[in-house]
């Protein structure tokens, strides 16, 4: 079913549009990080295409001069795979594959692909997988013909051969196979959760590649899967963790990405239940990349999309280590200062007073910086948490200041 293997990079191109609500800063940006995840599916970004229109054209996406000028382009550059930054209709894939001789693919393919590539568990390779069949039954009809399979490689991983090549009926009883797989799984992790008993649970939630497993390292001493690289994780973690006295559990999970395609949300339900299920929301940000405040926004959106988004949660602005502002020399008069030039403590000044003192927190998780007030804040939001549901436990936990002096003591 889902192979996975080690490939030589491919070359490959991008193409995005310029459109009313997308404007061209925005596309480079979304470029930028579909160059990103290509690389992570094991691909060479060769050239990038842009063109600007009202709206996609509904046969071929980009125009059709655009489309001519790029199939010279894949023809002169042994361009192997076209990679679209909007999901393409089953049409558009079809129409534009009858032009350019290229695997053609599109961000959620792409996606779905890194997914293939990195699911280590059996159940997300299932989750993986119903995810990969719902996105392929619709464009079933000779999309890809047994010669393009067999040349393999990036979109290429995932339900077999087999599959594609009968009808779609049999993707669809694979589909209520797999739905049924999960299920059973679901339940068994359902009981799993509950028999963790009245421990408070925190989830480490964020964007992909902020340093969730890093923090969780670093705080839980654990071996989690870390790698500059997007979707390391796929599978969550639990671990027990202990500030000081005070017991409680962490969970790792798997990042958002903007566009998220929506066949992953769904097959990633259980997994996405621990953050569901959790008292309290570590929402960790990448201070460093330039888009952090988009990021922060579309964790939101997807927060909001698994009805999660009103519980208590604190920011954790990681990798204040590499952190850099733009900065205006004193004798230029033009450029105006925008968000890009804030000094670290002016973004401290503005979370602040938007979130509260004790709900944004800045740190490096690689550095450690900063932990000592990471801790203080994660215990003190922990225990509020714990003495409201037990309220004749509260003498146990004491504030935090006075646990380390009470450890302290037990240590002379
Ligand atoms: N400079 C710097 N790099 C960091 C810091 N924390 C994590 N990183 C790096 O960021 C990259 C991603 O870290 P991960 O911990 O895998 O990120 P993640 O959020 O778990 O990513 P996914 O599992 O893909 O969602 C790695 O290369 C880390 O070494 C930090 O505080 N400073
Ligand atoms: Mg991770």
């Amino acid at each position: 079913m889902l192979e996975k293997e080690v490939i030589n990079f491919e070359r490959t191109a991008i193409v995005g549009i310029i459109t009313q609500n997308q404007s061209e800063e925005k596309l480079n940006e979304y470029l930028d990080e579909l160059e990103f995840l290509t690389f992570t599916a094991g691909g060479e970004v060769m050239k990038r295409f842009t063109q600007k229109m009202e709206r996609p054209n509904p046969k071929t996406f980009v125009g059709t001069g655009k489309i001519d000028e790029i199939n010279l382009f894949v023809k002169e550059n042994n361009i192997s795979t076209l990679i679209f930054d909007d999901e393409l209709s089953p049409s558009q894939q079809k129409n534009i594959s009858r032009i350019i001789d290229c695997k053609i693919l599109d961000r959620t393919n792409l996606i779905l692909d890194i997914f293939a590539q990195r699911a280590e568990t059996s159940y997300a390779r299932t989750q993986v997988e119903l995810a990969q069949c719902q996105y392929l039954l619709p464009r079933l009809s000779g999309l890809w013909t047994h010669l393009e399979r067999q040349k393999g490689g990036i979109g290429m991983r995932g339900p077999g051969e087999t599959e594609i090549e009968t009808d779609r009926r049999i993707v669809r009883d694979r589909i209520s196979l797999l739905k049924e797989k999960i299920k059973t799984i679901d339940k068994q992790m359902s009981i799993q959760r509950s028999n963790r008993g009245a421990m408070v649970r925190v989830a480490l939630v964020g964007y992909t590649n902020v340093g969730k497993s890093t923090l969780m390292n670093a705080i839980g001493k654990s071996d989690v899967f870390v790698e500059n690289k997007l979707f390391a994780t796929l599978d969550t973690t639990v671990r027990k963790v202990v500030i000081k006295n005070l017991p409680f559990l962490l969970s790792d999970t798997v990042g958002f990405i903007r566009k998220l395609p929506t066949q992953l949300v769904d097959s990633f339900k259980s997994t996405l239940d621990e953050v569901r299920e959790a008292d309290l929301l570590l929402h960790v940000v990448d201070i460093s990349h330039p888009d952090f405040e988009d990021h922060i926004e579309s964790v939101n959106q997807t927060l909001l999309e698994i009805k999660s988004n009103d519980k208590p949660t604190i920011m954790v602005f990681n990798k204040i280590d590499s952190y850099k502002h733009l900065t205006i020399d004193e004798d230029d008069l033009i450029t105006e200062r925008t968000r890009r030039h804030y000094t670290l403590e002016e973004w401290k000044q503005t979370w602040m007073s938007n979130v509260g003192q004790d709900k944004a927190l800045f740190i490096s998780a690689t550095q450690k910086e900063n932990f000592e007030e990471f801790r203080e804040i994660v215990y003190e939001a922990v225990r509020q948490i714990h003495i409201t549901r037990f309220p004749y436990n509260k003498f146990l936990y004491p504030d935090y200041k006075d646990a380390i002096e009470k450890d302290e003591e037990e240590q002379e």
